[in-house]
């Protein structure tokens, strides 16, 4: 494909999301239909449509308005890509610009230029203070993609050789010793026999640096109480080099974790009702996700004070239930991937309010301009 017919096939998926289509649901239809789209292609349409979903306000103010035409029109004029050049109508590209379109546009000011909602903009600003913007800027940029090395099966010098041999080049990162950032051929990970082998794990450097913050220590008897696909199931049972416990109140969730597990090595059992007391209990409960709307913007458009609001009953619940399996001096380990303050350390506050036998250890926010996505733990112990 062109240049060109990429921007109008982003152009085409853009008016479906618009038209109430998930952006996934939406590529997978349009590719399904574009067989003469290679995979360069297939992605080069996809980081389109992603850069315009992470830059919503920004592209709409730049292109004179939301439709998918105009969206891209925005997305280039931001990218610093004349338009013109590919508005062209040759090559299966988008028809030429009118003489409208070309006045059209100016830069995005405030709530639209931090590319946040106008209800959400404002408790950003209240709950991130001087970081707000810095945080808001982090979450227009695509995420890199993070690899955490099994330190049960390899070294981080051996994975990085392993990886380099079929062409990835990966380097270690700041947020945590066993973290590598991926900065050639990322695509290639997934088929990689470093992957294949169990010697990484696609993990977020912040979810990562989450897990070494824990007081794990083998022998201890661990339980992931919001499992889903595993990731920090996989990494606790690393550090641990022993067995971990994982239920999900969503058992489909955890369809995926036996077959990562075999792959790392790892040591899991999932356990439908947990039974008796952990040393260590993870909440990594459901919330808005802000911290990570680098990798999923959508969330960013579509959540709402009520979502929100409803969201943090869960959460509440959650950590309620949990402290039930930890022993006494155990640890309750409550951790999400917002940057808001309402899901975070108000949760903690009011969870010690009602609980008085607990105390609050270490808590910490990872944010999107650190490098990794957003997340913030807090470890609670059990008097
Ligand atoms: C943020 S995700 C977990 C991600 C996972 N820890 C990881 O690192 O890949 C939150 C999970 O909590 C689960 N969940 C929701 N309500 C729950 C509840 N009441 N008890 C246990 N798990 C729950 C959801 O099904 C979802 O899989």
């Amino acid at each position: 494909m062109t240049p060109a017919a990429r921007v109008q096939a982003a152009i085409e998926v853009l008016d479906r999301i618009s038209a109430d289509l998930a952006a996934e649901q939406a590529l997978t239809n349009w590719a399904r239909g574009a067989r003469f789209a290679g995979s360069k292609d297939r992605a080069a349409v996809r980081d389109h449509v992603y850069d315009v979903l992470r830059q919503r306000r920004s592209v709409a103010a730049l292109g004179g308005g939301e439709s998918g035409r105009q969206s891209m029109l925005g997305l280039l004029r931001l990218q610093g890509v004349a338009p013109e050049a590919l508005f062209t109508g040759d090559g299966y590209g988008p028809v030429p610009l009118s003489e409208e379109e070309l006045q059209a546009g100016q830069p995005a000011e405030g709530n639209a230029a931090l590319d946040l909602p106008d209800w959400l903009a404002p408790r950003f600003i209240a709950d991130l203070g001087s970081e707000a913007e810095a945080v808001a800027e982090a979450l227009k940029t695509r995420a890199p993609v993070f690899l955490r090395v099994n330190q049960g099966l390899t070294s981080v010098p051996q994975a990085i050789e392993a990886l380099s041999e079929e062409g990835i080049t990966a380097a270690p990162h700041a947020l945590s010793p066993q973290a590598l950032m991926v900065t050639g051929n990322p695509r290639r990970v997934a088929q990689s026999d470093a992957y294949l082998n169990g010697w990484v794990e696609l993990q977020d450097a912040a979810s990562q640096a989450v897990v070494d913050l824990l007081p794990l220590e083998s022998g201890q008897r661990v339980l992931d109480y919001c499992a889903g696909g595993g990731g920090k199931t996989l990494a606790m049972a690393a550090r641990l080099n022993g067995p971990v416990d994982a239920h999900d109140a969503n058992p489909g969730r955890l369809r995926d974790l036996p077959v990562r597990a075999e792959r790392a090595a790892a040591n899991v059992s999932i356990v439908d009702q947990p039974d008796g007391e952990y040393d260590l209990v993870l909440c990594d409960v459901p919330c808005s996700g802000s911290g990570a709307w680098r990798r999923s913007p959508e969330g960013k458009w579509t959540l709402t004070p009520e979502k929100l609001a409803a969201v943090q009953k869960v959460q509440a619940q959650i950590l309620r239930e949990a402290s039930g399996f930890v022993r006494s001096g155990g640890c309750l380990a409550y951790v999400t991937c917002s940057v808001l303050r309402c899901e975070n350390m108000d949760q903690i506050e009011s969870f010690l309010k009602d609980m008085p036998d607990w105390a609050v250890g270490p808590s910490r926010h990872f944010l999107p301009a650190d490098g990794g996505d957003g997340f913030f733990v807090s470890c609670l112990t059990r008097a």
